[in-house]
């Protein structure tokens, strides 16, 4: 049973290109074999301005109408993977950029219409894990935009967090899977005022007490979600982490580990 390492960029640091620099840097280091699923969520809000294309949030989630699609399709599946796909073959890692439709790796369907109409949002059915891992062998990275595809024919855009642990989760039957979220803070806060107040362990429980209080809030409830998820469905590991600390991470455990209740 190999070991992969599924590690989840966010959208903060690739909007920073020395922060990305630095975090590729360390990925590019990393032992095992691993896989990459990237967001961009603000480089696709910038670019839709430039286009004149109008982003619209509900609840901190963007609305995909058919012009915002177009839109993350570019940014996501080009723009930001192959920008990240050319660093990592810079750094010696023989990277190879991926959309889940690409040899049909994330299949999903358009998010059902109930109170609110998300558009063209995919939520995941399935992942196809040997097609993942027989690019591993081949010594590939596969480095994911978060898009993925349905029956139809229609690209959908997905969430970068939920990509990440739906794919953790299908290599986990046949893998010893560590799942990383990097992104801008040092781990799951306490005290969201105070970058220095790291939860070093989180147990579902001590989650619903921060989150009833209001200390872990925004994009941080559906990381977590996704998060835990994964650990219940066979994932080894979560770490939550900043992408600066990557590789002290992966080796022992900087950041918020997450571990199930006992
Ligand atoms: N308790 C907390 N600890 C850390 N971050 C938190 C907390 N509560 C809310 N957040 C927010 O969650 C954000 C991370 O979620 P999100 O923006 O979705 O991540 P990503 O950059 O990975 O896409 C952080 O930037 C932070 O503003
Ligand atoms: C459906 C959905 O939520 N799509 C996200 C995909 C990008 C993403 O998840 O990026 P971050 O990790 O940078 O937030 C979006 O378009 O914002």
């Amino acid at each position: 049973m190999g070991k992969v390492t599924v590690i989840k960029i966010g959208g903060n640091v690739i909007d920073n290109p020395e922060a990305l620099k630095r975090f590729l840097g360390s990925f590019a280091q990393l032992p095992d074999d691993n896989v990459l699923i990237h967001g961009g969520g603000k480089v696709a809000t910038q670019v839709a301005e430039k286009l004149g294309v109008q982003t619209t949030m509900v609840d901190g989630r963007r609305i995909t109408d058919r012009p915002m699609l177009d839109v993350v399709t570019m940014v996501y599946g080009g723009l930001v993977n192959k920008q990240i796909v050319a660093q990592l073959q810079a750094l010696g890692t023989n990277a190879i950029g991926l959309t889940g439709a690409d040899g049909g790796t994330v299949l999903a369907h358009k998010r059902p219409v109930k109170e609110i109409d998300y558009g063209f949002v995919g939520d995941i059915e399935e992942v196809n894990s040997g097609q993942l891992q027989a690019f591993i062998r081949q010594d590939l990275t596969p480095v994911y935009a978060p898009l993925t595809y349905d029956r139809e024919g229609n690209i959908l855009n997905t969430n970068a967090d939920t990509m990440a642990s739906a794919i953790a989760v299908d290599l986990a039957a046949h893998n010893e899977v560590t799942l990383v979220y990097c992104f801008e803070k040092k781990g799951v806060l306490s005290n969201p005022d105070d970058d220095q107040s790291v939860i070093a362990e989180l147990t579902p429980s001590v989650y619903a007490e921060y989150k009833a209080s209001g200390a872990i809030n925004k994009g941080m409830i559906p990381k977590l979600d996704n998060a835990f998820r994964a650990l219940d469905k066979g994932v080894s590991k979560v770490i939550i982490c900043h992408a600066d600390e990557l590789a002290l991470a992966v080796a022992s455990g900087a950041g918020t580990t997450l571990t199930q209740s006992v």
